[in-house]
């Protein structure tokens, strides 16, 4: 049983730099990953054959920059996250290793004992975003729920997050006051829920 711990990475700034290693479907699928939540992510992807729908993305974004060889050591340099998806497993793991003694977080794809992290399958609306994993067991199951939970989740929330956001900035006083506030107005959201799983058990 893995206990992982969820966060929300700014990779759309300059600070942070991904290295992706390996141009083939599943370096692909990692860096539409990554760019369709941050498609400003400084990315490098390194690889000898690179799919031309990687080629295709690069040439449209400045901030995705492609090297034309095996991987070499010193492209961790400077570098703060990894995905390693080449077709060598052994090498996957000998790139772990160098990251690891780097101290940099890697994930390498078809081998969950080796990752630092998992990508989860990720709903969004508007500016919400909910992350789902399913410690690795069904990356096809937080696939469906993700298709599930994007269409039951109502398209008004942004409304919602902006209004709150709205009172937010205006409340004045301490926080413990804030909190109550923001819980006050916020209290009909809870009862609505509670009121539609009663609904739904009495039905
Ligand atoms: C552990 C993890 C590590 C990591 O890669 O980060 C991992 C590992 C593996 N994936 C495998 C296969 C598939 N992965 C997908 C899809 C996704 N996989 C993703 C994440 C993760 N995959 C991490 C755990 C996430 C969690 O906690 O649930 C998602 C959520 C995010 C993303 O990749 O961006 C993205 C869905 C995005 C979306 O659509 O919302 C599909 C389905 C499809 O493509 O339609 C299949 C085929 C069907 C199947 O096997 O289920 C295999 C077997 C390879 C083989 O058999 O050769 C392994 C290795 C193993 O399990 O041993
Ligand atoms: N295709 C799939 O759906 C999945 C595949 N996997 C595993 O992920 C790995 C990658 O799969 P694919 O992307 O489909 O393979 P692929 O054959 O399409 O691509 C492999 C890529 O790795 C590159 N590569 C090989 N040696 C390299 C090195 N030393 N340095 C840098 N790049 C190197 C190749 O040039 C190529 O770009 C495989 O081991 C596969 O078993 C895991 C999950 C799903």
């Amino acid at each position: 049983m893995n206990n992982l711990f969820p966060i929300f990475l700014k990779l759309d700034n300059d600070d942070l730099h991904l290295l992706i290693v390996g141009g083939g479907y599943v370096g692909l699928e990692k860096i539409e990953a990554v760019l369709g939540n941050s498609p400003e992510a400084t990315i490098t992807l390194v690889a000898p054959e690179i799919r031309d729908e990687i080629r295709g993305i690069a040439a449209q974004k400045p901030n995705v920059n492609l090297v034309f060889r095996p991987f070499e050591d010193s492209d961790l340099d400077h570098k703060d996250l990894v995905i390693v998806a080449t077709n060598n497993r052994e090498e996957n793991k000998r790139i772990k290793r160098v990251a690891r003694a780097r101290h940099l977080l890697c994930n390498v794809a078809d081998t969950p004992d080796e990752c630092d992290f998992y990508l989860s399958s990720i709903v969004k609306k508007g500016n919400l975003k909910v992350a789902i994993s399913t410690n690795g067991m069904s990356p096809t199951l937080a696939k469906r729920l993700r298709e599930v939970l994007t269409e039951a989740l109502p398209d008004d929330l942004e409304t919602a997050m902006e209004q709150l956001k709205a009172v937010r900035d205006q409340l004045r006083g301490d926080f413990e006051y804030k909190v109550q506030e923001l819980n006050r107005i916020t209290e009909v959201l809870i009862k609505e829920a509670t009121r539609s799983q009663s609904g739904k058990a009495t039905e």
